[in-house]
């Protein structure tokens, strides 16, 4: 039983978000929306999230101390991660301490998945050998000479990735032996949280992707149907759902879902990701909240992804998710820098079942992800036509 008070007053049900970006923006929206008192931090001010929490901190979120102090002074009743690069260690021990102190604060979905999936090696480890799923094959290095034998070992054409990063930084393809040293150097620089260790992945030349959006929630776990995405520079720059796929496929998606996720355990929402080529399925990776894919959610779904997480987290019901129909998201990217300005949304609106979301970042340093597009139409082709359409219509000056 969940009691949900008055935000600002003695009596509210604080939420405190680590990480505040379009993700988190979304999520803190629905929370607000049961009266939540929601409160966001994140490495840099007036965040998305920020700009409609109750109210904000910046800080270093991999400062183990600062996020220590934070909680401290905050004393929220659930702390959701909303990106990877945290100091998940402190997390661990704070619910640890609150577990011997009779305390109910909780980390979302539990602090040992936010430890496992900040690394990709924690994750991948799991999968692979604890729970014995499919994955690529992969070596994990710390020096250069470790590197080129793992990239012998393994063979091009591979995927290079600094264990900590997301949205494609610091990540490449290797296509031939000229890209071997220039990957290494980009995964030393390009990472969310400096030089270190890498994970080399044998390529996987899977048919397509897709997200698995898993719900775990106080009455069980609930699947949405596939997120088909493509992705450029390991960004994701489109997505649809429902992606068409065999029910051999869809099955085997679900059941290496529901095996990592079981495993996590905790309450919210898990984007799974996975390869499929045939019947065939590899685990890719997952994150323990919402994903950028299933961004699709805010057109496609009755509760979008965002909702789904606040009610899964909040300990609500979720007896049933709704698909409207085919729909697709389109990314907008802004490169250069300076302040984001739009022109062309009325364009970019004018068709019918089509929206946009502008996530409101201060600044754009190098290429930034700004704005989504979403459509729903007759079909994935045309869903995804219309959402392209109308974030080729958005016009972005950086002043
Ligand atoms: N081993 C692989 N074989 C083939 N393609 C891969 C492999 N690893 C990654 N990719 C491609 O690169 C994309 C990004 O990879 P991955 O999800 O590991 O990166 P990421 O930085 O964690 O991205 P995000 O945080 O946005 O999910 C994948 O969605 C896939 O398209
Ligand atoms: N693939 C993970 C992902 O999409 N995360 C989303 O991007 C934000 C960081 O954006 P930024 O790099 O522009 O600050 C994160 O805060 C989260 O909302
Ligand atoms: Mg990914």
């Amino acid at each position: 039983m969940v009691t949900l008070g008055t935000p600002l007053s003695p009596h509210a049900f604080r939420v405190l978000l680590l990480g505040s970006g379009e993700l988190g923006k979304e999520v803190a929206i629905e929370l607000q929306r049961y009266g939540v008192e929601v409160i966001a931090a994140d490495r840099y001010a007036d965040a998305p999230a920020m700009q409609v929490a109750h109210r904000s901190h910046v800080l270093d979120m991999l400062d183990g101390a600062a996020v220590r102090a934070l909680i401290a002074h905050e004393r929220p009743h659930l702390i959701v991660p909303e990106i990877e690069a945290i100091h998940t260690q402190t997390l661990v021990e704070l619910e640890r301490e609150f577990a011997a102190r009779g305390s109910d604060v909780r980390v979302i979905p539990t602090a040992r998945a936010a430890r496992l999936t900040m690394d990709r090696e924690g994750i991948r480890r799991l999968a692979a050998e604890t729970l014995g799923l499919p994955t690529s094959p992969y070596r994990f290095v710390d020096t250069l000479e470790d590197y080129r034998a793992a990239v012998a070992e393994i063979g091009v054409p591979c995927v290079v990735k600094p264990v900590m990063s997301s949205s494609g930084k610091g990540q490449s393809l290797v296509r031939s032996q000229a890209d071997i040293d220039t990957a290494w150097e980009y995964a030393q620089t390009g990472g969310r949280a400096g030089a270190g260790r890498v994970i080399v992945e044998g390529f996987i030349d899977f048919e397509y992707e897709i997200t698995l959006l898993t719900v775990r929630h106080s009455g069980g776990t609930t699947f949405c149907a596939p997120i088909g995405h493509l992705q450029r520079d390991g960004d994701y720059r489109e997505s649809w759902q429902p992606q068409p796929m065999s029910s051999r496929a869809l099955e085997r998606s679900q059941q290496i879902a529901r095996a990592i996720t079981d495993d996590l355990g905790g309450w919210g929402v898990f984007g799974v990701e996975l390869f499929v080529k045939g019947d065939e399925v590899w685990f890719s990776e997952v994150s323990p909240r919402p994903h950028d894919t299933g961004l699709v959610t805010l057109i496609s779904q009755d509760l979008s992804e965002f909702a789904l997480h606040a009610r899964a987290i909040l300990g609500l019901p979720v007896p049933a998710i709704r698909l409207f129909g085919p729909s697709a998201s389109c990314a907008v990217l802004a490169t250069g820098h300076g302040v984001p300005v739009f022109e062309g949304v009325d364009a970019a609106l004018a068709q019918a079942d089509t929206q946009l979301r502008l996530f409101g970042k201060p600044r754009v340093e190098g290429h930034r992800r700004v704005a989504v597009t979403l459509a729903l139409a007759q079909d994935i082709e045309q869903a995804r036509e219309r959402a392209r359409d109308a974030a080729a219509a958005l016009k972005i000056e950086l002043r």
